[in-house]
């Protein structure tokens, strides 16, 4: 993994686009970044309850049962210059293996570090419990062991699927078959035929 200046280095060797970093600060994250500027509260406040998730999963089995997870985030406000979090760190922001599932997670990073949050899943899973379980029992862990909550999202080689989260809410989709699963609130699970 790279980080950093020599992440910065090999990404303009490779010739990706850069762009100067106030480009990317909008007001709103600025007066948000004003409010909380401490950073345990802010932590708390934030990851403990329904504000500030803006981490995007993805998960996909194909019809050989192939399994695949991406994570990208911003990481958390008020980070540390440097500070690595659990998206691109597998087995914590997200894992995939074709003999049990793939997982992306949200969430207090350092909490899903602390716990390797998708590997855990997984390993549930591996010892067969229901996609569904794996991820309840694993998220509650977190909670109880490290304090921290988060969600995360499941699919297994044979196309089972969860969307779990011990956050106040977490924005979520599915699509099986030609049917859209989506919720935003706890226990919320919505569906609306998919047009071709
Ligand atoms: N919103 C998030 O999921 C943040 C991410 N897990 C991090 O801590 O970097």
């Amino acid at each position: 993994m790279l980080a950093g200046k020599g992440a910065n280095q090999f990404a303009e060797s490779i010739g990706v686009n850069t762009v100067p970093t106030d480009k990317l600060v909008t007001e709103y994250e600025k007066k948000e970044w004003e409010k909380h500027k401490k950073y345990i509260v802010g932590v708390m406040e934030e990851f403990n309850t329904k504000w500030a998730h803006d981490t995007v999963g993805a998960i996909a089995v194909d019809c050989a049962g192939n399994v695949a997870c991406a994570t990208s985030t911003g990481g958390i406000r008020n980070k540390m210059v440097g500070r690595v979090g659990d998206s691109p760190c597998i087995g914590c922001g997200g894992y995939a293996d074709n003999s049990s599932g793939a997982v992306s997670c949200t969430g207090h990073g350092e909490s899903i570090l602390k716990v390797t949050l998708a590997r855990l899943i997984l390993s549930h899973v591996e010892q067969g419990r229901s996609i569904a379980d794996a991820s309840q029992l694993s998220l509650q862990h977190m909670g109880e062991r490290v304090q921290g909550a988060g969600g995360a999202i499941v699919v297994s080689p044979s196309g089972q699927w969860a969307a779990t989260f011990t956050t106040e809410r977490m924005a979520w989709a599915a699509a099986e078959d030609d049917v859209l699963w989506f919720g935003l609130n706890p226990k919320e699970r919505l569906k609306e035929k998919l047009s071709q």
